[in-house]
């Protein structure tokens, strides 16, 4: 007998649970990336999982694993409500990192710890996390999250990388840049609003909207874990957006140099989030971006800010 369609919705929907839970689809971010290793009381160790081209350790990465590092020293009653980060050195991928944790203060409702990241005996990052107490409060507002499609109607980077690859008339260097950003393991899913310009050819504003989340499973249990998967993909493609005015300049060094987010709501870091990335100001061989990232019911889940290094070259200039 052909099963009622309420019937099949619900198979469909419990095969997806039991497929969400089985442990190989689990994020790798929660199995490797974000998993400190233990080594002493307050002393960590990390893992490095995707390294950008520029073979420095992404920053996210570096962030992410302060604040798990930081968040082991608090209790369970305690959420992260905000962090400050300086990028003091560039990682290196060749040796792990460790993450040095100070019980700076504990408070009656707020409580701080400072991380630094260490490689080869100096801090690469120093990190000061505060944690609260939740309390209730008759101050409420948010700003209204821009309306933009829903992440099913949008494709993902890689489809339209492919799109864009089987037009015969793109010529060979983009060709060999595009299979390069399809080859990296980046753990983070993106779906962009407006399709990038891959070709650079079109002065636009320094502003971008894009559907986010980590790849694989995270299950909602704790929020501790997301804001860390928050903080790693916080850095990716934040930066960027103080060049989209340039289309004839290339960045021949681009690193942030500080990173700093406050957490205003719950969310889950494995399901779509909209990243509004904007840049108010660049000069000096400097940019800063500020980043929101939103839950898909329209809640503010996240703010961000972050100030990189930008030195600019013009592509388009004689070599005569
Ligand atoms: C920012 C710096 C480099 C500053 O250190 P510093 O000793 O003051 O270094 P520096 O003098 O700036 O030199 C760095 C480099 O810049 C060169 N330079 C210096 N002045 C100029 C110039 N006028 N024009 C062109 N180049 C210049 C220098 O020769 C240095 O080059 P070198 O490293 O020697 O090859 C340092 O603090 C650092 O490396 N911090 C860590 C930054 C970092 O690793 N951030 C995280 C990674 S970036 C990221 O994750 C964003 C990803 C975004 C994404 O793509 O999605």
């Amino acid at each position: 007998m052909a099963e009622s369609g309420a019937e099949l919705k619900r198979e469909v929907i419990d095969a997806a649970a039991r497929f969400a839970d089985t442990p190989d689809l689990r994020s790798v971010l929660v199995t490797s990336v974000l998993n400190l290793e233990k080594l002493e009381y307050d002393l960590y160790r990390g893992k490095h999982h995707w390294v950008p081209r520029s073979q420095r350790l992404f920053g996210g990465q570096i962030v992410g694993q302060a604040l798990v590092a930081a968040a082991r020293s608090v209790t369970d009653q305690l959420h992260v409500h905000s962090l400050h980060c300086y990028f003091l050195r560039a990682g290196d991928p060749k040796v792990p990192v460790l993450y040095q944790v100070d019980r700076t203060r504990d408070g009656r409702s707020f409580c701080v710890r400072s991380v630094k990241a260490i490689q080869h005996g100096q801090p690469i990052l120093t990190c000061q996390a505060s944690f609260h107490m939740s309390q209730p409060s008759p101050l409420e507002h948010q700003f209204t999250m821009p309306s933009v499609p829903p992440p099913d109607a949008l494709l993902t980077v890689e489809e339209l990388i492919q799109r864009h690859l089987s037009d015969p008339n793109v010529a060979d260097v983009t060709k060999q840049g595009l299979n390069k950003i399809l080859a990296e393991e980046v753990p983070i899913e993106i779906k962009p609003v407006n399709p990038p310009d891959f070709r650079r050819h079109v002065v636009m504003e320094p502003k971008k909207l894009f559907w986010v989340r980590a790849k694989g499973h995270i299950g909602e249990e704790d929020m501790k874990l997301h804001c860390c998967v928050a903080a790693y993909v916080s850095d990716y493609s934040l930066l960027p957006t103080a060049l989209l005015p340039y289309p004839k300049y290339r960045a021949q060094f681009s690193a942030s140099l500080d990173h700093a987010m406050w957490f205003h709501n719950t969310f889950r870091a494995d399901q779509w989030m909209l990243y509004e990335c904007e840049s108010p100001w660049a000069g000096g061989s400097r940019g800063l971006v500020q980043g929101r990232m939103w839950r898909q019911d329209g809640v503010l889940a996240v703010s961000c800010a972050q100030e990189g290094v930008l030195r600019a070259k013009n592509t388009t200039q004689s070599k005569l």
